[in-house]
């Protein structure tokens, strides 16, 4: 195994992003993943800057059982003229029972004098006192060097110095800062290449990402000679956020054959991605590297001719390294192998080379082409295209209900919020129902109806549950004549699925995405006819 550090700070750093809240069970709920998914240390917090934080290493001495990482706790240098033993917050730190302590320091003689208003040599003394005290505590103190590129720029002696300061009293590791995130990698490599030369000590890098080089960045610092990174599941942090971690250790071992983490807990990196976003209740971003939804989604029809006879071709590594898979995306962009290689991920199998097969995909292109241009988008409702399919391959659907009518109305009574109520007549196991349903709104409103009228012959629809409603009017120039395009997204408490309406009026493309998400509901239930 490589000897260098896989630093997580999601607890902390990530913690600062704008909108993204953690509750103490969060937290170590969050650690736990982190700790399958092989990383060596975790930042879990700021003990005695805020009692959430101060709980977690408590409940963390007695709650956690971290099987390959080591947890930190964050704090800063002592305040200046202090002592580093009566420091209250210094304190917090041993109190935190973490065996590792990472402290912030100013490296920065601007940020000394202006933001610390205190001398240069002061600051010096701060680092020394509080490494040396938490090192006669039996801590191991690794120390991050907070804006440390904008302060070797400005006085590069300085800035050494700091390192000097920190590392000569026993900082096992100093990390180097971008805490304004505006390097660029060419730079930071110069730089940490020097304060490795310079001062002998072990360099980490911490990068934030406002220019979009974080990740960049911290490779650059590790082909420098840092042995040290610091990142974030997802890249969360403060602004545009921190360094991905996964990113950076996926980069480093699947392209530089470094082994930093074993195989099979790379492998669990996008479920362990996707799991930390159900915690932090932050939307996974689907075109991140690597683990992102689409990060091997393929659209394009040239390309998918090519991936059928070779995924490489078109792919910069294997999706299963990381736990991902790839996705083929169906819509008027796609050619004949799109379509066979997306039947073949549902389970259908186009692909024998018959004249009868080539027919059948000739027809599903035609039909998804056609459907595209009157303002259908398969690529994000993967259910319509699967009943597309299904309709294409077999002549129609199962003939679960019939519809008679629906309708819905709306009405607003004097202060109270308007109530919409819909009625639906539909057939179902032999039964002619009139049910009628509310709701906030009259999609909300037709999908209770609809639901409760088919309630007695499917009682597997219980479980089913609307998501997500996205309505985009297209052709806006045609002003209230435009097209409405719908996309509803259902779950069945285990998966979801989208399906797709488009008609010139909204409930009627509403009813139509619903009509498509209660019958692939079904489908996928295992249901017959009744
Ligand atoms: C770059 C980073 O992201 S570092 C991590 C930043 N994270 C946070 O700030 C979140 C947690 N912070 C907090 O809860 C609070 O800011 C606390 C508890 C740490 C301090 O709160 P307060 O005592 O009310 O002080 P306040 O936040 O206004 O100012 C910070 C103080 O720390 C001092 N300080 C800042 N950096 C350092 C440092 N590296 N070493 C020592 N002192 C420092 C500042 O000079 C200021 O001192 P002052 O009170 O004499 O003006
Ligand atoms: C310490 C830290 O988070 C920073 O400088 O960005």
């Amino acid at each position: 195994m490589s000897d260098l550090h896989v630093y997580d700070t999601t607890l902390r750093d990530g913690a600062q992003q704008e909108g993204l809240n953690l509750s103490v069970t969060d937290k170590l709920a969050i650690a736990l993943h982190l700790d399958e998914l092989g990383v060596g240390f975790i930042e879990g917090g700021w003990p005695g800057a805020n009692p959430k934080d101060t709980e977690f290493f408590r409940r963390a001495q007695s709650e956690l059982t971290l099987r390959n990482a080591t947890l930190a706790a964050f704090g800063a240098t002592r305040r200046a003229g202090g002592r580093a033993d009566s420091d209250p917050l210094v304190r917090a730190l041993l109190d935190s029972g973490a065996s590792v302590v990472t402290l912030v320091a100013k490296s920065h003689g601007g940020h000394v004098e202006r933001a610390l208003r205190t001398t240069l040599a002061e600051n010096l003394e701060m680092i020394r006192d509080t490494v040396t005290f938490l090192r006669g505590e039996g801590r191991r103190v690794f120390v991050d060097a907070e804006h440390f590129f904008d302060g070797y720029r400005t006085d590069r002696a300085y800035a050494l110095e700091a390192v000097r300061a920190a590392a000569e009293s026993g900082a096992e590791v100093v990390a180097l800062c971008d805490t304004n995130g505006g390097m660029l990698p060419n730079e930071i490599a110069d730089m940490v290449g020097d304060v490795v030369g310079a001062t002998g000590a072990r360099i980490g890098i911490h990068c934030h990402n406002d220019t979009g080089c974080a990740v960049a960045n911290s490779m650059a610092a590790i082909d420098a000679g840092a042995t040290h990174v610091q990142g974030t599941i997802n890249g969360y942090g403060e602004r545009t956020g921190n360094a991905n971690l996964v990113t950076i250790v996926a980069n480093l071992q699947i392209k530089q054959k470094r082994d930093l983490i074993e195989p099979h807990r790379l492998a669990e990196a996008t479920r362990i991605s996707h799991a930390i976003s159900e915690i932090t209740n932050v939307a996974p971003y689907s075109r991140q590297p690597y683990t992102g939804s689409s990060a091997f989604a393929h659209k394009a029809g040239l390309h998918a001719s090519a991936i059928k006879v070779d995924p490489d071709l078109y792919q910069h590594t294997d999706p299963k390294a990381v736990g991902n898979d790839m996705r083929m995306l169906v819509s008027d962009m796609a050619g004949r192998a799109s379509i066979e290689l997306k039947s073949r991920e549902l389970g259908f199998d186009l692909d024998s080379g018959s004249e009868e097969d080539k027919a059948k995909v000739a027809r599903v292109l035609a039909t998804v082409k056609d459907l595209e241009l009157r303002g259908y988008t398969f690529d994000a409702a993967d259910a319509s295209f699967e009943l597309l399919l299904r309709r294409e391959l077999d002549g129609k659907l199962p003939d679960f209900f019939d519809v008679e009518s629906w309708r819905v109305i709306t009405d607003s009574r004097g202060e109270q919020d308007a109530l919409s109520e819909a009625t639906v007549k539909v057939s179902a196991a032999g039964k002619r129902v009139v049910q009628t349903g509310e709701g906030n709104g009259p999609v909300n409103a037709l999908d209770h109806a609809l639901r409760q009228a088919l309630a007695s012959a499917y009682p597997e629809l219980a479980d089913l549950e609307l998501v997500d409603y996205k309505v985009r009017i297209l052709d806006t120039e045609h002003g209230t004549d435009a097209i409405t395009r719908v996309l509803i997204e259902t779950s069945d408490g285990s998966t979801t699925w989208s399906t797709i309406g488009v008609a010139a009026n909204i409930l009627e493309a509403s009813w139509d995405a619903l009509l498509e998400s209660v019958t692939y509901g079904l489908i996928r239930a295992g249901v017959a006819p009744r």
